[in-house]
């Protein structure tokens, strides 16, 4: 067997809310438009950069004004992979893709995120050594719900069993039809009830992942 743990990226591995809530702030001061607070951000991530501008504009009043959704993400993208500093991962997150690499697992990023800032985040926290594969939500003509991503996430890690680990309603159902184990980080972007989530395993401590994907594949023992 050939185990990988696959992971989502906003609101699972990092919080990179902080970082998102500004850019598009900044991006949408341009156009006059009030910025939008830390929690409207969170639960307009994770179906990708253009469906979030889209409910930046649409909270504003503004999803209808010619031309404004395409210059408003033009300017996001511009600045997206340089929105960095404000983003930190989740507690306990390091030592977790310690241990599963640790455990002879492969690892890899499989996010809504573009590519490009993708990796800058994961480059600018010293995690992107850890990930032999990061799928980005402009990676393929189809992202999350899609299981394409995660499918080529897996091919690319050659894994013959794997753990997707993620935050939200998008992920859950990504897992569910690519047919892969799905473990549910209950700290991050979710907006339905854990219950309401099909998971194989949920945690609200990274330092109990290594132990759910040892019993999602079935391992004997957790190096
Ligand atoms: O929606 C996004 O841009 C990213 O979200 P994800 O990392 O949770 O897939
Ligand atoms: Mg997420």
């Amino acid at each position: 067997m050939s185990g990988a743990v696959i992971f989502d990226l906003d609101g699972t591995l990092v919080d990179s809310a902080p970082d998102i809530c500004a850019a598009a702030g900044s991006v949408i001061a341009r156009h006059g438009l009030e910025p939008l607070t830390l929690e409207q951000t969170r639960s307009y991530v994770g179906h990708g950069a253009e469906q979030f501008v889209q409910r930046c504009l649409a909270a504003r009043g503004v999803a209808d004004r010619p031309g404004l959704k395409a210059e408003v993400l033009a300017g996001f993208l511009d600045i997206y992979e340089s929105a960095v500093s404000l983003t930190v991962p989740y507690p306990g997150v390091v030592a977790a893709l310690g241990q599963l690499a640790g455990m002879g697992l492969s690892l890899g990023v499989c996010t809504n995120k573009p590519a490009a800032p993708a990796h800058a985040v994961l480059r600018h926290l010293g995690l992107d050594g850890h990930f032999a594969v990061v799928i980005g939500g402009d990676s393929l003509a189809q992202r999350k719900p899609d299981p394409a991503p995660l499918q080529a996430a897996i091919a690319g890690l050659g894994a013959t069993a794997t753990v997707f680990v993620g935050d939200s309603e998008v992920d859950a159902e990504t897992a569910q039809r690519a047919g892969v184990a799905f473990a549910l980080y209950t700290e991050g972007y979710r907006k339905a009830p854990v219950s309401d989530l099909p998971h194989d395993a949920a945690f609200d401590d990274f330092a109990d992942l290594p132990g759910i994907v040892q019993g999602c594949l079935g391992l004997n023992g957790v190096a």
